[in-house]
């Protein structure tokens, strides 16, 4: 479906979906642009690709990544636009840009072009990603092409346009919060004594942990807390101490404030 595979914007979540393509589309011919050419010319020998400028991408691609930031995405269209016009073949735009819907992003190339959303997090460069995503103008043939490309990501999930900035604050910027998680627990670890390379990695490797048996054991975490909290020990006063700090409703406001910053850049 997708022969020809492009990203506009080589940066680190661009090259992240364009390699998780690379593995999903091995037949299809990649192609890749930055505006500082040297990282789309190290992705592209990385892949296997070819390092071009945006244009080419516009010619040439049957799915076209934008993997530029949302504040960058008017410019990059506007450029784009009467190439995207001169197309008398099909092809899918595919933007990954926090707070743009679909239909911006067609307003910005200038046509109803069939346009995919998704919203990928950092854990895709490693196979254990999310990726939400939904399409418009585009064809259920074309949805289900892109569902198999992106499965090398990790969790691939159709969404409804509507949901996708609810899922951007909880999986897309969710990498964030866990990494000031985990890095807040070493600090404690090192406060006790710990040396600050065990700390990481102990508490690196309890969030993967735990987040795999919540998953395999389908446990609620509320299940997974108790599990772990004796009757008079030691887990459940760090507990106290984090609902006393606002711990949950912190968590939900970040999620709440990222939300709101998605509709606001949209705007
Ligand atoms: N980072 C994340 O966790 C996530 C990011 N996103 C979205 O992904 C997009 C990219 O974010 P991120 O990867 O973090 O940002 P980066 O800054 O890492 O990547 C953006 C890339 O776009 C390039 N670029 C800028 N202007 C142009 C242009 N005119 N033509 C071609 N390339 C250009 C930049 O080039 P240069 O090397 O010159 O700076 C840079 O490599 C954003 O829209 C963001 O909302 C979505 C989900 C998660
Ligand atoms: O911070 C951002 O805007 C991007 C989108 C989701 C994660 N990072």
């Amino acid at each position: 479906m997708f022969s020809s595979i492009g990203l506009i914007g080589a940066g680190t979540m661009g090259s992240a979906v364009l390699q998780a393509a690379a593995k999903g589309a091995p037949e299809a011919a990649l192609y890749c642009s930055n505006r500082t050419p040297a990282k789309a010319q190290a992705l592209a020998q990385q892949l296997g690709g070819q390092a071009v400028d945006n244009a080419a991408v516009a010619r040439t691609c049957s799915l076209i990544f934008l993997g530029v930031k949302p504040q960058m995405m008017a410019g990059v269209l506007a450029d784009l636009a009467p190439i995207l016009a001169q197309r008398t073949d099909r092809f899918v735009l595919a933007s990954m840009a926090a707070g743009l819907d679909a239909q911006a992003i067609q307003t910005l190339a200038g046509g109803k072009y069939p346009v995919i959303c998704l919203m990928p997090n950092t854990p895709v460069a490693v196979g254990a990603g999310v990726v939400q995503y939904y399409g418009v103008d585009t064809t259920q043939e074309e949805l289900d092409a892109f569902q198999t490309l992106m499965a090398p990501a990790g969790l691939v999930d159709s969404i409804e346009p509507h949901l996708l900035p609810a899922a951007s604050g909880v999986s897309g910027c969710g990498p964030a919060f866990c990494a000031l998680f985990i890095e807040a627990l070493a600090d404690g670890g090192v406060a006790c004594g710990l040396p600050r390379a065990k700390a990481l990695a102990y508490a690196a490797q309890m969030v993967e942990g735990t987040a795999k048996l919540m998953m395999e054991k389908g446990l609620h975490p509320g299940q997974l807390k108790d599990g772990v909290c004796s009757p008079g020990g030691t887990t459940i006063q760090g507990v106290r101490v984090l609902e006393e700090r606002g711990f949950r409703a912190a968590a939900m406001d970040a999620v709440i404030a990222t939300f709101e910053k998605s509709q606001s850049l949209g705007k």
